[in-house]
């Protein structure tokens, strides 16, 4: 799969998110910190990589930032993005099955190389729910 990452810094994890996601056999494009030369703070990096996404680029990707938060919300803005801030892989687990979310987000300060590879696991292996009601309830975020 096209992956695109994303990340202000290349402290903690975002580096690993590159390697491991390469490691797992995925093509991988990057953006921000990660990139080269592009503007590397959280709202432009997040939002390029969450348009590679919503335009057809990329089939999902993963936005770094200290917190998460900031990733989280700007790849929000995007239309077509339904990104997840995951703490861990209960979280991922959920967001890919509740959520079908399309974009990871992940926190620099939080995630552990332990809890990303979890993290990970649990992204790339989930599935959206076919249940009609979890349907619904996706379909209806491009209606709000
Ligand atoms: O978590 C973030 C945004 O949600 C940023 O990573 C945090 O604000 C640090 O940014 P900077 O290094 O540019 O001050």
């Amino acid at each position: 799969m096209r992956i695109s990452v994303a990340a202000d810094s290349t402290d903690g994890v975002a580096e690993r998110v590159v390697s491991e996601l390469r490691r797992r056999g995925h093509e991988v494009v990057t953006h921000g910190a990660l990139g080269d030369g592009e503007r590397d703070d959280w709202a432009w990096a997040c939002e390029l990589a969450a348009r590679d996404v919503s335009e057809g680029r990329a089939e999902q990707a993963v936005v770094c930032c200290w917190t998460g938060t900031g990733a989280s919300i700007a790849a929000n803005k995007v239309p077509g993005v339904r990104a997840a801030l995951c703490v861990d892989a209960y979280t991922a687990d959920g967001a890919r099955k509740w959520n079908d979310a399309n974009v990871l987000a992940l926190s620099l300060r939080l995630t552990s190389d332990v809890v990303l590879d979890e993290i990970l696991d649990a992204w790339l292996a989930g599935r959206p729910s076919t249940d009609p009601a979890d349907v619904a309830n996706v379909a209806h975020l491009d209606a709000i």
